[in-house]
């Protein structure tokens, strides 16, 4: 289930100012993510995310990413989230009482079994799956081996860790995942999107997925 019939679609990261809600929007990437995880250099408050989750256009998507928080700072947050983004060591039963579509972030360590992770999380909307490194829980910029996806998984795949302009076409057209995620691979620096290179990636995003 992990391939895509369609287009692949995209998701941006670490959105933290106006003008790149407002460009990732125009340029037609799908999903829009907030790092509500206070220890991320992309980190924004509560008030912050009102105020960006406002301006996103109808039918974006706004994505809560958040790493093992409280129920109740991520109760706070929902009023401005279209779907939640798990990326700690949350078990399913948690992910599944805010009544609302979540996605549930793996990172890709030595061991990990992907088909147990898709039964433990059924009823995830999709899962992202990211490099690991020890003791980050994401955002690294570093990539993982593709080839450890297994052709058929039983929930779509979302591609994230270290994609760029230059590898996105190749990671579109070895792993043909749902989405692509990325963050740092569009930065100039930590939170602070480069315009140009988030043209670039839609760009070549869209290209590797129309062969
Ligand atoms: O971006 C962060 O700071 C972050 C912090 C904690 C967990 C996840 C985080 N980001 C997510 O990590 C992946 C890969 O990012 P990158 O493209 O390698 O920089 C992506 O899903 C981000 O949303």
């Amino acid at each position: 289930m992990n391939a895509c019939s369609g287009r692949t679609r995209i998701k941006f990261c670490g959105l933290t100012r106006h003008e790149d809600v407002a460009l990732a929007a125009s340029l037609g990437v799908d999903a829009l993510g907030f790092v509500m995880w206070p220890k991320s250099a992309r980190s924004i408050t509560p008030a912050v995310l009102e105020e960006l989750a406002v301006a996103v256009p109808a039918f974006v998507t706004r994505v809560g990413l958040f790493v093992n928080q409280p129920a109740e700072f991520i109760e706070q947050c929902l009023p401005y989230l279209d779907l939640i983004q798990f990326h700690g060591d949350e078990p399913a039963s948690f992910c599944q009482q805010f009544g609302r579509p979540w996605i549930k972030a793996l990172r890709m360590h030595d061991d990990i079994d992907l088909h147990q992770a898709a039964a433990d999380y059924s009823l995830a909307q999709a899962l992202l799956l990211d490099a690991y490194r020890p003791g980050i829980p994401g955002g690294t910029g570093e990539t993982f081996d593709w080839s450890r996806i297994p052709a058929t998984l039983e929930k779509p795949v979302i591609l994230a860790g270290g994609l760029t302009v230059d590898n996105v076409a190749s990671a579109v057209n070895q792993v043909i995942p749902y989405a692509i995620d990325v963050s740092g691979g569009i930065e100039i620096s930590h939170g602070i999107k480069d315009a140009e290179l988030m043209a670039s990636f839609v760009q070549n995003v869209a290209l590797a997925s129309a062969h």
